[in-house]
This record gives C-alpha cells, structure tokens and sequence, in this order.
C-alpha cells in the first residue's frame, strides 16, 4: 500500500441527472483522427525523422485516416518541414486533411501557417491548458487571464485565415487539461473561442476535449462529455472530440463511453504510443466495435503490417498480449481452451449462419491478416485437444480421441522435462517415436495372403517378423487380415492382443495419398495404442498392430 493514500483525493462526481449515455449503443464510427505523427512522437525516446514520418503517414493513409495531426510546425524544424513534404510533394489525397497544432502564442501560430501554406484543406488546431492546477502553478493566471489567451491566439488564427484563402482552414480548439478543468470553466472558454471563430452547422469547429491525463473513472468521463454537449451553446456548429490519454489504463473504455456521451470524434494513435501511459489506442477501438458488428470505417485487414510499421516509426514493440495485435493474443496454451477452440472451430465448419462463434476467440484471427497457424501451442499446460489440432492441422493425423488422451501424457511428459514450448514439429517427432517407430523388438518384414479356399471361410496370412533382430516366420488364420495377423503374432512371437477399436483414414489425396491406421489393443489388463502409415491400407493396419505390440511390452 502506498504510504500516504491521504495525499490523494476522490475525483468529484459530475452533477448530472438523468444521463443519457448508459442506455446509449454504438452503432456508426466516430471521425477518426490519427495523432500519432504529434502527440506519439512528441512522447518518442527518438523522435521520428523523416523516413520514419513518411513510413508512418503513409500507413494512416492506407489505414483510411482522413485526419492526421502531421506534427507542430512550430516546434521543429523536422515537424515543419514534413509538412511541406506533404504539401509541397502533393501527399495529401483528395478526403485527406492534414491538422497542425499551436499553442496560442503569436509566433508559433505564424510559423505554423507558413507551414501549412498551399494546402487544399487543414485543420489548425490551437489549444492552451485550462485546468485549476495548470492556471495557478503553470500559468500564474485567473479564469480570465487563461479565456484571454484562447481568445488572443483565436483571433490571430481566424485573421491568418481571412488571409489564406486558396486554404479551407478548418478550426479546432482544446481546453487543453480538460480533465482537470472545472466544467462551467471549460464551457465558458471553448464558447468565447466559438464567439471569435463564428462556426456554423455548415462551418463546424472541432471542440477537442483532451483527458491530457486521465483522472477519473470512464463513466465520470462520460458524464462531463454530457454535461458539456447539454449545457454548451450552438451544440449543431460544432464537432465534439476526445483525445483520451490511458493513465489510469482505461483509455479505451473512456473514450467508448465518451461517443455514448454525445462525442462525434476520437483522436488517438496506433497501438496507444503516447505521452506516459499513451493516448489512446485507435486500433483497439476500431476492433472492438467491428466485434460488435459495426463497421469501423479504418482498414484493418492486415494487423501485422500495422505492428511492423508502428515498432518501426516509433521504435517501441508492440506487447504480445496487446488487444487484437500482440503475437500470443490468437494463441491458446491450456488444455481446456485448446480443446473448447479446437470443437469450436469444427463446429464452424458445419455451421451456415455466417456468425463467428468459437470459444476464446473473440475475432476471427483472419479477418485480421492472422492465420489460425499459431493459434494453439504446445506446452506443458496443453491438453489432448490443442495436440490434435496440431496434429490434424500440419501433419493430417486425425488421432481417435481415446488415443489423443493417452498421447498428451507423452506430450505432457516431454514438455515437463523440458519447461518449454513445443512445436508442432516437436509435437510430431514425438508422436513418431511414441507409435510410428515402435519397431522393436517387433518389426513386420513382410507378409502375403492366401487365396480363400471355396470351402473355407478363414483367411490364412503368412508373415515374416523381426523379433530382437532375428527372422520369424510364422501363419496365422483369421476372418479378416488383422485377425488373421494377430493369429500369427499368437503362434509365431508369443504376443496376445485382441483388437477393440480401429480407424483408419486416408492422408492426402491422388497417387500420395498415404493410409494411416489407428488400433486400439487389449493386452492382458491394459489397453493401448497403435499406429501405422502405409501406401497400402492392409500394411499400414499390419504396422499399427506391430506397434501397439511393441508398446504393450514397455
Ligand atoms: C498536452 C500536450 O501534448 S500539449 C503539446 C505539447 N507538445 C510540445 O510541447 C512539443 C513541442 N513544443 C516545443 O518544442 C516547445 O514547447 C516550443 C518550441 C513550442 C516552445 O518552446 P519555448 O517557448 O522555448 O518553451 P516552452 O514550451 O517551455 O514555453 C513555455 C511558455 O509558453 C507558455 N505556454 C505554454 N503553453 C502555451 C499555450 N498553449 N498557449 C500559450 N502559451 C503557452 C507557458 O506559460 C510558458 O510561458 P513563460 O515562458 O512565460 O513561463
Ligand atoms: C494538445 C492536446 C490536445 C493534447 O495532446 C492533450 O491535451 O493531451
Ligand atoms: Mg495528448
């Protein structure tokens, strides 16, 4: 426990009845804007030159964007001249709108349209931190000093503006600290901005409410985005947006309860890079409503390509376990998640209702770009039903699932020794030493029938065996080839066993196909299993037999 819990104080209620937002769903995609190229660089341990800012805008733009914050031109000269990149190179597609941000300082809101000069269309974006805590140790300044900024640097904007026709300026203002801003104050001051801009339902202003850090629970939050929508004046000029950052960790739910609350606009980054704990992850938000059937208007069919390009701009990995994306997050290691996994996708195969439903996978690892290649792996964990999944996936061994328990126990067993993964590969070598090389002491050289008499129903089968390296030869009778063969165990090599289950399928198809049997053998008190795999369906029959011989001696 920390030492001092009274340091800290209960973040205040909103005092806001009959909310509407609880009762609200989500059913369209908000206005999307990626803040990666400003807000996650500027948190960069290296911040992105310009190979890395190209990498990355171009992925925005394959991603659909169509608002991308492509820096702060008045901070850099690498966030300037990217810009004008952008413009200058004609980057910028048709539907495209690049956004910029300034502080409401007279210099830097200059700089940052000559860095936007040439565009079609851009959103300037000014903002000036409002909070009480930011007004008293930041600023120095009371409700009025901080409102006389917003509408200075406002002023400044809308008279450049005036000045830059062949540009469709398109404004946008953050009380930036929203969270910790007073909400008659944020109100008060996003309205005197509105009072210099003029916006109208045709010329909307993007009201950008920033979580800059994230205080409170996100129904909290949701609360101050209603109450801010209710009570704001001329709500139909403008466009409510979030910029949720993920201190507490609850980023993503915020920013969903915050679109119930009335916003119409989420700004955020790919995978949450971010200042501290991150903005918020847009991919994660744009995932979670196409799980909930709702078309997220970003292309996203290919998760890998994203986490590549993303740990290649921002030089930051991408957590295995990260929501949608990480490397282990369509892998399942426990036993009864393979085995529900393993029965759901099966059942899938059968089904025709088009709906998704396999326990454990909340999405459709290929609607992603992901294959189901890596969705169960093997370890010490594991249970029968990731096993044969393994197996019948690569290997095309359809293993009987009395045979499936008594194989995980030689999996379970190989991966205790060794506390590791295994691969499907390490899965199958041991399935072969285990039956399909159980060769000794018993091994089949050859064998041939002969034809039935007219009057005789038994089949006689004539075998050649290897016993602890020495030829056999023994005759056995039968109604079929393996009683027949089992016989001549009986007579030739001292080997009792009576068949009680036996399966056989085929493994491939045309002139490879190959025959794999799979026999289940009562031996004194036991019962075990053997396998064989032959081009010919009476050998490979012949050879499990052999094996489950050889094992029911170890
Ligand atoms: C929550 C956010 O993400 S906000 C965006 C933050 N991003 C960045 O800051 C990255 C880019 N910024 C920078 O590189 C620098 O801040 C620059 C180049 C823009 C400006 O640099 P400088 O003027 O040297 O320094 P600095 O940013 O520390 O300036 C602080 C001054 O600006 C004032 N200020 C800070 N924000 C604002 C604002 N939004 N509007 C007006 N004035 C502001 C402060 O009160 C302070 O004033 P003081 O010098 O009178 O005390
Ligand atoms: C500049 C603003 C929008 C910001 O990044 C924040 O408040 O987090
Ligand atoms: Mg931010």
């Amino acid at each position: 426990m920390p030492k001092s819990p009274s340091k800290y104080a209960a973040f205040p209620q909103v005092q806001l009845t009959d909310r509407q937002w609880p009762s609200r769903t989500l059913d369209k995609a908000p206005v999307w804007c990626s803040v990666d190229l400003r807000d996650g660089n500027q948190a960069l341990i290296e911040p992105m030159g310009p190979d890395r800012k190209r990498a990355m805008f171009d992925l925005l733009l394959r991603m659909g964007f169509k608002e991308i914050e492509v820096g702060f031109p008045a901070a850099s000269q690498t966030d300037f001249d990217f810009c004008r990149e952008v413009i200058d190179g004609n980057k910028i597609p048709d539907g495209v709108t690049i956004q910029v941000l300034t502080q409401a300082r007279e210099e830097l809101i200059r700089r940052t349209f000559e860095g936007i000069k040439g565009a079609k269309r851009a959103i300037v974006h000014l903002y000036n931190s409002t909070s009480e805590l930011q007004r008293r140790v930041v600023f120095g300044l009371d409700r009025q000093g901080i409102v006389d900024i917003a509408v200075q640097g406002a002023k400044l904007i809308k008279q450049l503006a005036d000045q830059t026709p062949e540009t469709e300026i398109v404004l946008q203002y953050s009380p930036e600290s929203f969270t910790g801003t007073e909400l008659d104050f944020a109100v008060e001051i996003c309205e005197a901005v509105m009072e210099v801009w003029q916006p109208t339902p045709e010329r909307k202003i993007i009201l950008n409410l920033p979580s800059t850090v994230e205080m409170s629970m996100p129904n909290v939050h949701a609360d101050q985005i209603e109450w801010f929508c209710k009570t704001m004046k001329n709500r139909e000029s403008a466009i409510i947006s979030l910029h949720p950052h993920n201190d507490r960790g609850t980023g993503v739910a915020a920013a969903e309860l915050g679109l119930l609350a009335g916003a119409d606009r989420v700004e955020g980054t790919l995978f949450g890079n971010g200042e501290r704990t991150g903005n918020v992850d847009v991919v994660t938000l744009a995932l979670n409503m196409f799980t909930q059937g709702v078309d997220p208007e970003l292309n996203i069919d290919d998760i890998n390509e994203i986490v590549r390009v993303s740990e290649y701009c921002t030089q930051l990995p991408v957590h295995p376990r990260h929501p949608y994306a990480g490397e282990l997050v369509f892998t399942a290691f426990s036993g009864s998640h393979q085995d529900a996994i393993n029965k759901g996708l099966k059942a899938l195969t059968k089904s025709n209702t088009g709906k998704w439903e396999v326990p454990y996978l909340p999405i459709d690892p290929q609607d992603l770009g992901r294959s189901y290649e890596a969705v169960i792996r093997i370890n010490s964990q594991s249970g029968k039903g990731g096993i044969a999944y393994v197996l019948e996936k690569d290997y095309g061994l359809q293993i009987p699932r009395r045979l499936q328990i008594e194989f995980s126990k030689v999996v379970q067993r190989v991966a205790d020794e060794t506390g590791k993964e295994l691969s499907p590969a390490d899965i199958h070598a041991a399935f072969k030493t285990e039956y399909l090389e159980a060769d000794s002491p018993l091994e089949l050289v050859e064998h041939s029938t002969e034809p039935r008499g007219p009057n005789s129903g038994a089949r006689v089968m004539s075998v050649v065996m290897r016993r602890n390296g020495e030829i056999v030869t023994t005759k056995g009778k039968g109604n079929g080839p393996i009683d027949a063969f089992l016989d001549a165990l009986r007579q030739g090599c001292g080997t009792d066993l009576h068949v009680v289950d036996y399966r056989e399928h085929a493994i491939g198809a045309g002139e490879d196909a190959q025959a794999c049997a799979y026999v289940e053998v009562k031996s004194g008190e036991h019962t075990l299993f053997g396998v064989g795999i032959d081009a010919d369906i009476v050998t490979a029959s012949l050879r499990a037999l052999v094996s489950a011989a050889n094992r029911s001696t170890r």
